[in-house]
């Protein structure tokens, strides 16, 4: 049975610039279940680190605003708990662990001093116990040499370490919830898999549920449960990993695939890129911000911004290619064909 922890529904986020307000997030909806794997993905800027951030309640106070829409943690809204109720949740109930350790890393502090502090403000625990649990912590991340290296300051570990120490951190508290920005975007690739796996492996063991922010879909098909497409401020598409990577129904999400290199492909086919550039935030009107792109552009979506449509169960997609107005003929072959099948 799905137990749903966090419901993210209908947010909008903006931000005041020098050019003017931009709407980086723009009705974003999607629920999280316990113990469950959500990867976001999508292309540089579509939102994905705003839409993480606003969760978390660490957008900047000076120039951002969640301007309708509610996030809602076991049923209670957390845009409306006070900043030290929201303190008592970061950490202890939802963690964060972003693409550069040193973001959650103080350099002036010790390591095990570190994990200590975020055990002993949450779970009030004893300087001793605390200290035992950091070191069972810095085990189950697999540093070796645990003990001593809880004396270490983090410019003494190297990439991969210190993002293992940040793990460590983030889940010392046992978090139900654990967003990972671009965990391992800085990493070289055999760190990087050896960090999946750790998340993967700690996952299990802690029942946490993970929000996983990426551009890679090799990191989505190895991690994720379901799966979330942004564009520009938009959940264009979401579903389960099979529903996405198989039965793909936004051109969008057809691009993002077709431009990934599979390993069982023959090697000399083109990678096909998606060509053009995202749309300028600050300008985009009503519409699909698709279109401009988009290699199946019809009419309507320059003028009227397509809706959600349930493709099957929690399958969704927006497009005007769904609307059952649209001929047949207009539709992308691979959609045709996937859903012919
Ligand atoms: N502090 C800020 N001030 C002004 N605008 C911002 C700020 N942070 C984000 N934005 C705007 O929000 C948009 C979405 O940014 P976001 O960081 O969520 O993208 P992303 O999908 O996470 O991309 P990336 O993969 O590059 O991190 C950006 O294009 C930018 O216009």
């Amino acid at each position: 049975m799905e137990r749903n922890i966090l419901k993210v529904v209908n947010m909008h986020v903006s931000f005041k610039t020098q050019t003017g307000r931009i709407t980086a997030v723009r009705g974003v909806s999607f629920e999280l279940n316990k113990g469950e794997t959500l990867a976001i993905v999508g292309e540089s800027g579509s939102g994905k680190s705003v839409t993480a951030k606003s969760i978390m309640r660490l957008l900047p106070k000076h120039n951002s605003e969640i301007t309708k829409g509610d996030i809602l943690y076991e049923d209670r809204s957390l845009l409306k708990l006070s900043i030290k109720k929201m303190q008592e949740i970061r950490g202890s109930e939802i963690s964060m662990v972003f693409q550069d350790p040193m973001t959650s890393l103080n350099p002036t502090m010790k390591v095990g001093k570190q994990i200590m502090e975020g055990l002993q403000k949450h779970q009030n625990l004893s300087k001793t116990v605390a200290h035992k649990r950091a070191l069972e912590m810095m085990k189950l991340v697999g540093i070796p040499s645990a003990e001593a290296r809880l004396e270490d300051y983090p410019h003494q570990f190297s990439g991969g370490m210190r993002q293992r120490v940040v793990i460590a951190m983030a889940l010392a508290c046992n978090p139900k919830v654990l967003i990972a920005d671009e965990p391992t975007t800085a990493l070289d690739v055999t760190i990087q898999a050896q960090i999946l796996d750790l998340m993967k492996d700690l996952q299990q063991k802690m029942d946490t549920a993970i929000i996983l922010i990426t551009h890679d879909l090799g990191v989505v098909a190895n991690m994720a449960d379901r799966v979330a497409v942004m564009y520009a401020g938009k959940i264009v598409e979401q579903g389960t990993l099979d529903e996405i990577f198989y039965n793909p129904q936004h051109p969008y999400t057809l691009g993002l695939l077709q431009s990934m290199p599979k390993l069982n492909e023959d090697r000399s086919k083109p990678l096909l890129p998606i060509l053009g550039s995202p749309p300028d935030l600050a300008t985009l009107g009503e519409g699909c911000a698709f279109a401009a792109r988009c290699p199946h552009t019809m009419k309507v979506c320059h003028s009227f911004t397509p809706q959600d449509t349930v493709v099957e169960d929690k399958h969704t997609v927006a497009c005007w290619l769904q609307d059952v107005r649209t001929p047949k003929e207009y539709l992308p072959e691979t959609v045709v064909a996937v859903n012919s099948q």
